[in-house]
């Protein structure tokens, strides 16, 4: 599974994101070390913090399924730049995914942003801050 299927993946399951509000679609596709592929779309709600962006979609299916070892999640959106991650979305990828996990970032003409996760979020809250 290469860089560019992953991100053909999050094309295609963005079609199936619900954004009767933003009307902005965005697609994810986890891919874990043995080979599967997890997919994610926006999910919106009329009460709009409730909605769930794509990333944390595929992400919360792979964790639900007991996936443990993530390898690359790909994220696609109608932008001119490679769409970003939000932040909330960077402080979930922190918890489950290894430093070096790649996120590709991805517009719809294949503008691609390479990027670790912890180069999207550095000096990250995590667990170990709860020790006292
Ligand atoms: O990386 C991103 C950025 C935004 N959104 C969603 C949240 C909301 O449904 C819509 C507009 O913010 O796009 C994602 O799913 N992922
Ligand atoms: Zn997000």
């Amino acid at each position: 599974m290469d860089q560019l299927e992953l991100i053909e993946q999050a094309k295609k399951v963005r079609g199936k994101a619900y954004t009767p509000y933003s009307n902005f679609k965005v697609g994810a596709a986890l891919l874990t070390k043995s080979g599967k592929v997890f997919l994610g779309c926006n999910i919106e709600n009329a009460a709009y913090p409730v909605s769930l962006c794509a990333e944390r979609v595929a992400i919360f299916k792979a964790i639900s399924e007991g996936e443990k070892e993530f390898e690359a999640l790909a994220v696609v959106a109608d932008t001119h730049r490679p769409v970003p991650p939000c932040g909330s979305c960077r402080q979930v990828m922190s918890e489950f995914f290894e430093k070096e996990v790649t996120v590709y970032a991805s517009n719809l003409q294949n503008k691609i942003k390479t990027l670790t996760v912890e180069e999207l979020l550095p000096f990250s809250f995590d667990s170990s801050d709860l020790d006292l």
